[in-house]
């Protein structure tokens, strides 16, 4: 299995740096006695203006063949975190490909948000992309220590 975030826009030094690197290192030494792998992140950037169809282009590119593509959009569902841990650790169980993939300032691609195979919200509201990128880090983390029965996590 591997795990990817395929994600437009480079994200520079910063707090949301620091964080999501936080989060998906503590993501990967929690995850490494459960079978999963670090995550991998991908930034993509179109510099010719080609807009969301452009982005989706070289957002593809990013996807591994086979992976589940997992898409984060503000009109998808709405796991709880439990929810979200029992269904990573059913793709890793079947030794699934993920994939996460973020849009940019535009959203994503209809064409993306049609093949995925889960659509994720963090809510309805808008966010910016750099937070997602933060929170889907940190619902990696907790995941990971959910599925660890460690006590990070309080419902
Ligand atoms: C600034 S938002 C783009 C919003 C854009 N107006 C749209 O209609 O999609 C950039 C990206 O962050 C992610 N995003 C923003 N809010 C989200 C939410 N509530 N849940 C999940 N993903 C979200 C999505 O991947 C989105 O493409």
């Amino acid at each position: 299995m591997r795990i990817d975030i395929a994600a437009v826009g480079r994200l520079r030094k910063g707090p949301e740096a620091a964080m999501v690197a936080d989060y998906l290192d503590r993501f990967a030494r929690t995850g490494r006695s459960l079978g999963l792998p670090p995550v991998a992140l991908h930034e993509v950037e179109d510099k010719r203006g080609g807009g969301m169809s452009a982005e989706a282009e070289l957002l593809s590119r990013a996807i591994p063949p086979g992976a589940a593509l997992v898409v984060m959009d503000e009109r998808g569902e709405q796991p709880t975190s439990p929810d979200f841990a029992g269904r990573l650790a059913g793709y890793r169980d079947q030794a699934r490909d993920l994939c996460f993939v973020i849009g940019g300032a535009d959203g994503l691609d209809p064409s993306l948000r049609a093949r995925a195979d889960w659509q994720i919200s963090l809510g309805r509201m808008v966010w910016p992309h750099m937070l997602v990128r933060v929170m889907l880090a940190e619902q990696l983390y907790r995941a990971a220590t959910i599925l660890a029965g460690s006590p990070y996590h309080r419902e």
